[in-house]
């Protein structure tokens, strides 16, 4: 592997921008500091005084592969992931067959090896298969979920019983279980009452700021009576956030980590019920858009600490399947590629410091879901070399025909963003020049926690030691 002297750059670093140079070899950063002597470098990047800062991890993709290949596939969701700053995904188990057993986990994972030019996570689905979380989990899975508590493209939502069972071996099998938390009960009361309602709004009216704090409610209720780890998935309310705010302070003023952690999209940050009128169909998502007194406070959340990470929830559906009626439309729209540029313009424009962006694209989700063990997050010596080299003056208008997604749209068009200069992934410059420049089937199957060798379930049988 060659190594790479990054030059004339600049890193965040002891709360400050600090110029800097970056020594990387065999995939690692190695050596940070200034006037670095090197005597033979594979490759110079000279930076031209930009930002060298740690690449995204997205925890929350539907890369759609297998089953539906004609909205994206590992390659192409995974182009659209470097091209936009992002070396680690993670991805959600709702493609077909959905990720909920160990042939289904399998048949993704050798897809994703076979072309995914980024790092990635899989994810196994909870859909009532409490007997097969076990078996997934020591395959090698991120974590559980999303879970889904309400409707949402794949149909895999679960009852409250169904819920409390899952979580319950979640808890036993020391996973971590992401949720998404809308409720079910009053969606489907809603539907019926708004039957005649046939404006773009209806989705909004349907899944209501209640519908999300009533699941996110009943899902810490469940997190602290039967203490698993959990994750709240793109977290869109005024008033979860309030909730969220007040459960981690509750916890920390017992001196006690919370037990859990949440995600905010960009389309929650920066489109708003305004947008129906300019997206009609194409604005369809769930969590629903909002009105601007909860964006105010996801921005507030994403300030204080009380959002930990943010999130693409990546959901590419077609032109052709979302130019339709409201009601038949397909919830969810494209973002792994706009994510990093969408939030590093939200730092130009001063809605959160560059500190905190880091820290809520690369630290924070490293933490949460266990890529810190697998060396990621951080631009720091002896972490895996997975940054972006950015001009953070370069704002530019995001336009669909750039993008890498099979979607071929973006809610976001028209909107400005800062594009990566380039993206390493393991010190491999994947991205240069307006142009990816990877092999499919370049990025590493990052595995869970729970990932048992069959070597090792050996050595723990003669042993005699069980798993906790
Ligand atoms: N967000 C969405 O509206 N859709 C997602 C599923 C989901 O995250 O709920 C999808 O897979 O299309
Ligand atoms: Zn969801
Ligand atoms: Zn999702």
């Amino acid at each position: 592997m060659p190594d790479i002297l990054i030059k004339n750059t600049r890193i965040y670093h002891n709360n400050s921008l600090q110029s800097a140079e970056i020594i990387i070899e065999d995939g690692k950063v190695t050596r940070i500091g200034k006037d670095l002597r090197v005597s033979s470098s594979d490759m110079i990047i000279d930076a031209g005084d930009a930002l060298t800062l740690p690449a995204g991890i997205d925890v929350h993709v539907h890369f759609r592969e297998p089953g539906m290949t004609s909205k994206e596939n590992w390659y192409t969701g995974s182009c659209a992931a470097a091209a936009g700053g992002v070396t680690t995904v993670i991805d959600q188990p709702n493609t077909v067959p959905p990720t909920t057993d160990r042939r289904a986990f399998e048949q993704k994972l050798k897809l994703a090896r076979g072309k995914s030019i980024v790092d990635f996570g899989i994810n196994g689905g909870v859909t009532g298969n409490i007997e097969k979380l076990e078996e997934l989990w020591k395959l090698g899975i991120t974590a559980f979920g999303e879970i889904f508590m309400a409707e949402s493209t794949g149909g895999l939502n679960i009852n409250e019983e169904t819920l409390e069972e899952s979580l319950a071996e979640i808890k036993r099998l020391g996973a971590l279980a992401t949720i998404h938390a809308e409720d079910e009960k009053m969606r489907l009361e809603l539907e019926g009452l708004l039957k005649g309602d046939i404006s773009y709004e209806y989705h909004s009216r349907v899944r209501p700021n209640a519908c999300e704090a009533i699941a996110v409610q009943k899902a810490l209720e469940l997190v602290s009576k039967l203490k698993v780890r959990a994750h709240l998935c793109h977290m869109s309310t005024l008033e979860a956030t309030g909730i969220i705010r007040k459960e981690k302070y509750l916890a920390r003023r017992e001196n006690k980590e919370p037990l859990f952690t949440c995600e905010v999209t960009p389309h929650h940050l920066f489109l708003s019920t305004r947008d129906w009128e300019r997206l009609r169909s194409f604005g369809k998502m769930n969590p629903p858009l909002r009105g601007s007194n909860s964006i105010k406070a996801l921005v507030n959340g994403i300030n204080d600490g009380t959002i930990d990470m943010v999130a693409s929830d990546h959901a590419p559906h077609l032109e052709s399947e979302k130019d339709v009626d409201i009601r038949v439309a397909p919830s969810g729209v494209p973002g792994v590629e706009t994510l990093m540029p969408l939030m590093l313009a939200a730092v130009r424009k001063n809605i959160l410091p560059l500190s905190r962006m880091i820290m809520l694209t690369s630290w924070n989700p490293a933490k949460a879901f266990g890529l810190d063990r697998k060396s990621k997050g951080r631009l720091e010596v002896g972490f895996d070399a997975d940054l972006i080299i950015v001009n953070p003056r370069e704002l530019r208008p995001i336009k669909a025909e750039f993008l890498h997604s099979k979607a071929g749209w973006t809610p976001f068009e028209g909107m400005e963003g800062v594009f990566p200069e380039y993206t390493l992934s393991r010190g491999e410059v994947i991205w240069i020049e307006e142009s990816i420049n990877a092999k499919p089937g370049r990025g590493n199957f990052l595995e869970g926690r729970g990932e048992r060798s069959e070597e090792d379930e050996e050595d723990l049988e003669e042993t005699g030691e069980t798993q906790d």
